[in-house]
């Protein structure tokens, strides 16, 4: 399955709490969008929408569960995760930075029971090369940069974080996907040339709000 990812493209299919397009069903129209695009797998948040585009779109899906916004809110213990792959995600994301998870549980014991209990791969969503090189040491299938400029190890910039890409790309065995603010094609390709094995993209595609937002201000007097 990771084989049908290699170089391609993978659509992040989120709408965040109170906005018009937080329903399952926008997400799964948009994840079918997305697949007639091009896509070769889908990134979806909530138990509910991650059903939905699984019954909608025959692409592998990476699956998360996001629990508040500050400190790890990415899946941030084992009982989501297994509900997330118990949802139907080929691929379950967690939160792969070396801080203190909730459950009390580490990163390896998180992803050896993971392993144990499903037959999913795990995504570690890394904020640094540090966090990115524990991840794959506690045995995770795929190392993404999707926590680089999200975490207090450094700033965020206003687009991705390329570096991160070539250095974890060149150090790491396990696959390496690019995410975090690729916002234009020529971003995705410079993640490819830099190594990614795929490329995750979010908002530039889905999320209608920045799109539109980024072209009032490029407009505004
Ligand atoms: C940091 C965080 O919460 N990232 C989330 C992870 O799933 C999403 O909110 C992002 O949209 C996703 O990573 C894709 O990135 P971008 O939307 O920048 O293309």
């Amino acid at each position: 399955m990771i084989e049908s990812l290699r170089g391609g493209l993978i659509v992040s299919c989120q709408a965040y709490p109170g906005e018009p397009l937080r329903d399952p069903r926008a997400m799964a129209l948009i994840a079918q969008s997305a697949a007639e695009g091009g896509a070769v797998g889908i990134r979806a948040q909530g138990l509910d929408d991650i059903r939905l585009i699984h019954e909608a779109v025959a692409l592998p899906q990476i699956g998360l569960w996001k629990v508040g916004a500050g400190g790890v809110f990415i899946t941030p213990t084992l009982e989501h995760a297994l509900a997330v792959v118990a949802a139907g995600a080929e691929i379950v994301a967690i939160d792969g930075t070396r801080r203190p998870r909730p459950d009390g549980l580490s990163l390896a014991e998180t992803i050896a029971a993971i392993h144990e209990q499903t037959g999913a791969l795990v995504m570690a969503d890394a904020g640094s090369f540090d966090d990115g090189l524990a991840a794959q040491d506690a045995g995770a299938d795929i190392v993404g940069t999707t926590l680089s400029g999200y975490t207090d190890e450094g700033p965020t910039s206003s687009g991705p974080d390329l570096e991160l890409v070539a250095t974890l790309s060149n150090r790491l065995i396990v696959p390496v996907f690019a995410e975090g603010r690729i916002h234009t094609p020529e971003h995705a390709r410079a993640a490819i040339d830099a190594g990614a094995f795929a490329v995750v993209v979010g908002t530039a595609i889905t999320h209608p709000a920045t799109i539109t937002s980024w072209f009032a201000e490029a407009i505004r007097a």
